[in-house]
């Protein structure tokens, strides 16, 4: 931390900016203000309380699958989503959804955590396979065509296996960990393919309200670094 003369100043030397009486543990990556522990779980979660709110992201009633792939954002929504819908009641119901694309060494060690995620957050899990949906793993595909374009593939096996397992579990919306760092990423890809209509559309918080299942991101104005940071602090 430096202070207003570039002095460097030790960390937790500082008061919290929002509270002003404990000591500041972090330099939030949003705003750049210091802070404490306890202020940054604060405004973490009441800011994904408000996009949920001022966006109407859900109705009371619903019920709300999480797209869980075991990585950091989709585990940090389930808990954070599990929490919001406690406090402000919400009056969701809540599902993890995992899709098991069959990738040795990768997919199954995440699965792992995400049946921790059911346990920890009490949330009723549903995985899904490509080799149980479409006879297939994503091994046996890269087996066959090559690794070129199998991301390509595999993300339009996501997303119909998504809509698949949303249907199975009767859900009214699917919600993912897409966050602002995600979003501005697609935003540049687009300009740089030149996809007008996709770069109309890649910004919205909800999609798909025209298709099966609608889609939302709640994470859609969250940094990634503070992501990362929530559950370490
Ligand atoms: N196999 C999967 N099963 C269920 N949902 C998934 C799966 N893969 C991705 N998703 C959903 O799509 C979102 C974006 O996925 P992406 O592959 O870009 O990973 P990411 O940005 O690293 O997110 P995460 O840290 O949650 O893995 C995830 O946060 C999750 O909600």
């Amino acid at each position: 931390m430096e202070d207003i003369e570039g002095k460097q100043k030790k960390p937790g030397s500082r008061l919290c900016s929002i509270c002003t009486h404990k000591k500041a543990a972090l330099k939030r990556p949003k705003t750049l203000e210091q802070i404490c522990r306890e202020c940054f779980f604060e405004v973490f979660e009441e800011e994904i309380h408000k996009v949920v709110v001022d966006n109407q992201l859900f109705k009371s009633g619903e019920r709300i699958a999480i797209g869980a792939s075991g990585g950091k954002d989709s585990t940090v929504l389930a808990y954070v989503l599990s929490e919001l819908n406690r406090r402000h009641n919400y009056g969701l119901d809540l599902f993890l959804l995992s899709i098991d694309e069959g990738i040795t060494g990768y997919r199954d060690d995440s699965l792992e955590t995400v049946k921790r995620n059911e346990i920890e957050y009490g949330l009723p899990l549903k995985v899904l396979s490509y080799k149980d949906l479409y006879g297939w793993t994503m091994d046996e595909i890269v087996k066959m065509i090559g690794l070129k374009n199998n991301c390509t593939f595999c993300g339009v096996f996501r997303r119909q296996a998504l809509d698949r397992g949303a249907a199975l579990l009767k859900v009214d919306k699917v919600a993912t960990g897409h966050n602002a760092d995600d979003i501005a990423e697609t935003v540049l890809l687009n300009i740089l393919r030149g996809d007008i209509a996709r770069l109309g559309r890649c910004t919205s918080i909800i999609t798909g309200e025209d298709g099966p299942i609608p889609r939302c991101k709640p994470f859609k104005y969250t940094y990634e670094k503070e992501i990362v940071i929530y559950p370490l602090s």
